[in-house]
């Protein structure tokens, strides 16, 4: 095959968010580059999940399915991966930029001698070649990138594409072998993550992020109790997370996770342009700061001039009254 292949990944209850997401970027690829489109998912009891993938897309997917990658372990993926671009040979490969795949993916592409661009926000083709498009020197600029390799690969950053409409359109799924893969890491515990009831970060239609503004760590239950509230998923700034108040996958931002809520309260949040560089999805930001030259206003649909201890309560609480009406 000459055409463009798309990694899935999977998620405690499904497809991960983002596997849509990087299929829309697959198949505006290979429409404009006149080639065919297939995905692809590693793991182990994934083959519903790979029929899910092709019932969603519409397009063949292969699927490495094998209790050895149970646990991730990133030498295993790589194996993995290699096997199914081996069946394949596409000559571009796209993944959901994830934590994992910033591990595997550029081991992968050492392996395949292949070019990689890593968090695009864009791809798109420009006589003929594929240009792409991703913020640099901390989200201040952007960089374009021509690579100039037989093997193009790109991880592509959540929030960037709309995920890929349902096709209801069943293609074939098939099954690759996972060859012999040595690894020299061996998984001792898993630890979930500590805050995991409400909404997901990603997926939460209302998300309320806190930043340095919300004073202490026990000012952060106010946070907690708003999302439950209004039913929102939570995050916060980079420089709570370095305080140890949330876990770093809650971190919006440039290099957190970048979303697109209806809705983005921002709470003591300064709104660094790496901070906003997560939230530029976002339909609707509201922001609560007691400085009003603060820069997240500039991003922000509604404002309130206050502090947080007293504005959040209120705000809150006129939300649960329009909400009961
Ligand atoms: C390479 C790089 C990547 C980065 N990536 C990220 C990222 O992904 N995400 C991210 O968030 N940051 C990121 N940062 C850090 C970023 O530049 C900022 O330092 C950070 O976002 C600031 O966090 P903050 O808004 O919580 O804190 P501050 O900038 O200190 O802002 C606190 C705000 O709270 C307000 N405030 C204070 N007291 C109150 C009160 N009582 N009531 C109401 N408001 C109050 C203040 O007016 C202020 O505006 C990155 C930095 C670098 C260099």
């Amino acid at each position: 095959m000459s055409g463009v292949l798309f990694f899935a990944s999977a998620a405690p209850n499904g497809l991960f968010a983002g596997s849509l997401e990087v299929a829309t970027a697959a198949r505006e690829l290979a429409s404009a580059l006149g080639l065919p489109v297939v995905g692809a998912i590693i793991g182990h009891d994934n083959e519903q999940l790979a029929k899910q993938l092709s019932d969603s897309t519409g397009c063949e997917v292969l699927f490495v399915d094998d209790s050895r990658l149970d646990q991730y372990v990133g030498d295993k993926y790589v194996a993995a991966a290699h096997a199914v671009v081996d069946a394949l040979s596409p000559n571009v490969v796209l993944f959901p930029q994830t934590s994992e795949t910033n591990e595997w993916v550029p081991r992968l592409a050492g392996r395949l001698d292949a070019a990689l661009v890593t968090a695009c926000c864009s791809l798109a083709v420009e006589n003929g070649d594929i240009v792409a498009t991703k913020p640099v020197s901390g989200g201040a600029a952007r960089a374009e990138y021509q690579l100039n390799r037989p093997l193009c690969m790109f991880t592509v950053a959540a929030g960037c594409y709309d995920p890929l409409p349902t096709a209801n359109a069943s293609a074939s799924v098939r099954r690759v072998e996972l060859p012999e893969a040595e690894s020299r890491v061996t998984v001792l515990e898993t630890i979930p993550d500590p805050v995991g009831t409400g909404p997901q970060l990603k997926s939460a239609k209302v998300v309320i992020s806190g930043g340095l503004g919300v004073g202490t760590r026990d000012n952060w239950k106010m946070i907690d109790d708003a999302a439950v509230a209004l039913g929102a998923g939570v995050g916060g700034s980079r420089a709570v997370v370095e305080l140890g108040w949330i876990p770093p996958s809650k971190q919006v931002g440039f290099s957190g996770v970048k979303i697109r809520p209806d809705v983005y309260i921002a709470v003591g949040i300064s709104g660094a342009v790496h901070h906003l560089a997560g939230i530029s999805g976002a339909k609707t930001v509201v922001a609560i700061n007691n400085d009003a030259e603060a820069n997240i206003f500039r991003a922000a649909r509604f404002g309130v001039v206050g502090d947080v201890k007293e504005v959040l309560p209120a705000f809150v609480e006129r939300m649960k009254e329009l909400r009961s009406h």
